[in-house]
């Protein structure tokens, strides 16, 4: 079918009414919305550090480098967040920090307060999201495949060894998955025995 000349122009013209129109008046497209862009620009993001990132090779220390070029995001959605207590994460130890997980969006909160040498455990097919996947693994994120406990546990337990010789922290959500209801989902004992063996 051939359309008009005018035709494409007109569509263009539709639809950059139709996006302010649903940013309005649909709240879930707004959501969308903020969500596709905040994925979108973690994934810019990731671009730009991966380079410098890799200058050090995979290494906990480029986790300081993610943790700077995100915490601008909280301003960029108007998020005030409010810290307290951070003097319970001693500077030189090896613990493990669990948190609970409702959002993509926790990332911002795990920024703000994320201790020095410290890096979360992950879902395997983060690692395949594009530029932020290798961002993470060039900082030492630590991926499991929940699917497989006990090659979960094997990398667990190598990462218990890595708390105690390296001075590094691990950052776990217990609970293994995001949780939007506002409840806790039961936790999952890796933390636990994690911090036991460490
Ligand atoms: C510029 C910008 C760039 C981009 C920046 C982006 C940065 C992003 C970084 C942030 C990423 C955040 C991602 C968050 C996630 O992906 S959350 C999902 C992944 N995390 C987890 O799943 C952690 C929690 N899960 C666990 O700890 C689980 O226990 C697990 C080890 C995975 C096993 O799962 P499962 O079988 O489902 O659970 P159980 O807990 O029931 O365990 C089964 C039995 O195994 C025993 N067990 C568990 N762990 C151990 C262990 N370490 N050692 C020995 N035994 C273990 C457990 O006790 C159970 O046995 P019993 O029933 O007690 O006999
Ligand atoms: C070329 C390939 C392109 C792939 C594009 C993938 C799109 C993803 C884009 C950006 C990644 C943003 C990183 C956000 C990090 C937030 C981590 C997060 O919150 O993961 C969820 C995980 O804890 C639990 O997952 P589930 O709730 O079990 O599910």
């Amino acid at each position: 079918m051939e359309l008009w000349p005018g035709a494409w122009t007109v569509l263009l013209l539709l639809l950059l009414l139709l996006l302010p129109t649903l940013w309005f008046c649909a709240p879930s497209a707004k959501y969308f919305f903020k969500m596709a862009f905040y994925n979108g620009w973690i994934l810019f993001l990731a671009v730009l550090a991966i380079p410098v990132c890799a200058v050090r090779g995979r290494n906990v220390e480029n986790m300081k480098i993610l943790r700077l070029m995100l915490l601008h995001l909280k301003y960029l959605y108007g998020i005030r967040v409010e810290v307290r207590g951070t003097h319970h994460f001693p500077a030189s130890q090896p613990y493990v920090v669990v948190s609970n997980h409702q959002s993509s969006l926790d990332l911002l909160g795990m920024m703000e307060v994320l201790p020095g040498r410290c890096v979360p455990i992950a879902k395997r097919e983060l690692l395949w999201a594009g530029s932020a996947g290798l961002a993470c693994w060039l900082a030492g994120v630590i991926f499991i495949d929940r699917k497989r406990t006990g090659d979960a546990i094997s990398v667990m337990s190598e990462v218990a060894q890595t708390l105690l010789t390296q001075d590094v922290r691990v950052w776990v959500f217990p609970e293994g998955t995001r949780n939007h209801n506002g409840s806790m989902l039961p936790f999952k004992r890796g933390a636990f025995h994690l911090a036991v063996q460490a």
